[in-house]
């Protein structure tokens, strides 16, 4: 028998959306995740398995060709960079916006700004481009707390509703991106597996469709 095809899923907020995607792409997993410290899954179908990890470790996987195919934020797409994995299919599921934000009404810094964010690379890709000069602080979670205790001047973050922000008196002040989710696949199972993979980029992507209408 050859080997399954192997899909990384993010865990966290992106799983809850994607399950159903997968259901009614005819792909279910055989035991509720949420109940089990496994990391491997088998699902309905025989030749397809799924692994359950975390965000950023899923372009990685897929990448080296650990998994076929992956499912991430673009966001997440965007810091790793992703290089040489096909990105076909926009989920539109977890949808938000990668901003620059600023304390209220926060003067401008006229030297060297100090943005705080786990976002590292697309801070520094974002501020160069701007013609800005930016000392970027990595962090890993609570950005927002930065600018209020004098860390950081800027943060880039992810922002939906924006109440986030709002509860600690801050406010957007630059777009990046807009973000979804995205299905990623290895470049090389993509040519070695291609019947198997298009079928299920085509199940998900009608599954897309049809929660639009
Ligand atoms: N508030 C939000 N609204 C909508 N989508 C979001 C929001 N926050 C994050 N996302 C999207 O969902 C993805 C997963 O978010 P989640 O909060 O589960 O993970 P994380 O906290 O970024 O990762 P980890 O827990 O591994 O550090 C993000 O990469 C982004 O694309
Ligand atoms: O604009 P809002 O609707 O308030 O959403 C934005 C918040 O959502 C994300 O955090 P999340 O809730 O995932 O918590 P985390 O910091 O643990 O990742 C993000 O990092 C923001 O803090």
């Amino acid at each position: 028998m050859t080997k399954p095809l192997t899909i990384a899923l993010s865990k966290g907020r992106i799983l809850k959306e994607t399950l159903p995607l997968l259901k009614a792409a005819g792909i279910e997993l055989l035991e509720d995740p949420s109940a089990s410290r496994k990391l491997i899954f088998d699902t309905t179908r025989d030749d397809v398995k799924i692994i359950i990890i975390r965000a950023t470790d899923v372009p990685p996987y897929v990448q080296h060709g650990a998994a076929d195919i992956g499912v991430a934020g673009k966001d997440v797409l965007m810091e790793h960079g992703a290089d040489g994995v096909f990105e076909p299919l926009d989920l539109n599921i977890a949808r938000c916006k990668l901003m620059v934000a600023a304390l209220n009404d926060a003067p401008e810094v006229g030297s060297r700004l100090r943005v705080a964010t786990k976002f590292v690379n697309v801070a520094k890709a974002y501020f160069a481009e701007q013609g800005k000069q930016a000392e970027v602080i990595k962090l890993y979670g609570a950005m927002e707390l930065a600018p209020l205790v004098g860390l950081a001047d800027r943060i880039v973050d992810i922002v939906d509703t924006g109440n986030t922000l709002r509860a600690n008196g801050l406010e957007p002040t630059e777009l990046i991106a807009h973000i979804s989710t995205r299905v990623i696949v290895n470049r090389a199972s993509m040519k070695t597996r291609h019947a198997d993979i298009q079928a299920i980029l085509d199940k998900l992507e009608a599954a897309v469709a049809s929660r639009k209408e």
